[in-house]
């Protein structure tokens, strides 16, 4: 078979993404595998399917129907498979590169001022595009999922990386996929971790984890007065490896140690976080209804075809 493809990505963290506007594709974990493979395929973290909602609902996904009932406009949804063939819920890299690859192929139109809704599997995410070129996504409501124990200690597990002497505490944050994130005092440290290797951690969720080290920056303030805070991380991707960046992960890192700031604060905490990754930057906003945005930029490089 014939595939036509486009490469993309997001700070660095790239996807193979494939237009199956029929919905009548079926993309096997074999296929994500040869298409994400970096020496006999394309290339990617990971590989985005643009399908109809509807027949990923026809295909038995309930959160496919949920997603409809709640937004009948979200008419197109994100497949989103990581690079070893595996299903994840949610790429919040991905959803930028998916909608400026919906613009591509005309199904979308964000500069009009208009917002794009999509379906994933986590649920409905909505982009809107900003002056400069980013796009901004609402990332739907986050969670601790040790509750307030977990925010009040500033853990609920623990994380060994390879070469570490002893398992460091961490706090899982939910973005609607899984992670872990740990705090490290210094830059030379998070230089320094060795994230070749999967990170242990315990008690490891059910579906696995993402695992984000970070590095708690100073504060500054932008035009208007209000405080920015800044983290720098770098991640192990779920079903991937380390990679340059990850949108869930920089939204879970900011939640995070703002999560942590706020248990020792006296004062305010900053709502806008800028997350400095391998690959670039990206920006985390806490929104009203206890939602998170994401905005950083989304790259299409080249269009092709291969044969699966
Ligand atoms: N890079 C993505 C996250 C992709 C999915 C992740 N590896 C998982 O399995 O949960 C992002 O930008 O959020």
């Amino acid at each position: 078979m014939t595939l036509r493809f486009t490469k993309g990505h997001g700070t660095q963290n790239d996807f193979v993404l494939v237009a199956d506007t029929r919905g009548d594709l079926e993309l096997t974990a074999d296929h994500v595998r040869r298409l994400a493979d970096r020496r006999g395929g394309i290339g990617g973290d990971g590989v985005i399917r643009l399908t109809p909602t509807a027949a990923v609902a026809r295909a038995g996904e309930e959160v496919a129907d949920r997603v409809l009932a709640e937004e009948p406009a979200a008419i197109w949804f994100m497949d989103y498979r990581n690079a070893d063939g595996s299903v994840a819920q949610m790429c919040g890299n991905g959803v930028r590169v998916f909608t400026a690859f919906a613009e591509h192929l005309g199904l979308a139109d964000l500069d009009d001022g208009q917002e794009l809704a999509l379906g994933t599997r986590a649920g409905v995410r909505r982009v809107r595009k900003e002056p400069g070129g980013w796009y901004a996504v609402d990332m739907g409501p986050w969670a601790l999922p040790g509750g307030a124990e977990a925010a009040s200690r500033g853990a609920d597990s623990a994380v060994l990386v390879r070469g570490w002497d002893a398992p460091r505490p961490a706090l899982s944050v939910d973005l609607g996929n899984p992670h872990t994130v740990v705090a490290l005092a210094r830059p030379s440290e998070l230089a320094d971790a060795d994230l070749t290797q999967t990170p242990e951690v315990d008690p490891l969720p059910p579906e696995g984890t993402n695992v984000e080290l970070v590095v708690p920056l100073a504060e500054t303030v932008d035009p208007e007065g209000r405080a920015v805070g800044h983290v720098r991380m770098r991640v192990h991707e779920r079903g991937v490896g380390e990679t340059q960046s990850c949108g869930t992960g920089a939204c879970a890192a900011a939640l995070a140690v703002r999560t942590w700031a706020a248990a020792g604060a006296t004062g305010a905490v900053p709502d806008v976080w800028e997350v400095e990754v391998p690959g670039g930057l990206v920006r985390v906003r806490l929104l009203d209804g206890g939602h998170v945005e994401l905005a950083g930029p989304a790259e299409l490089v080249f269009s092709g075809e291969t044969e699966l």
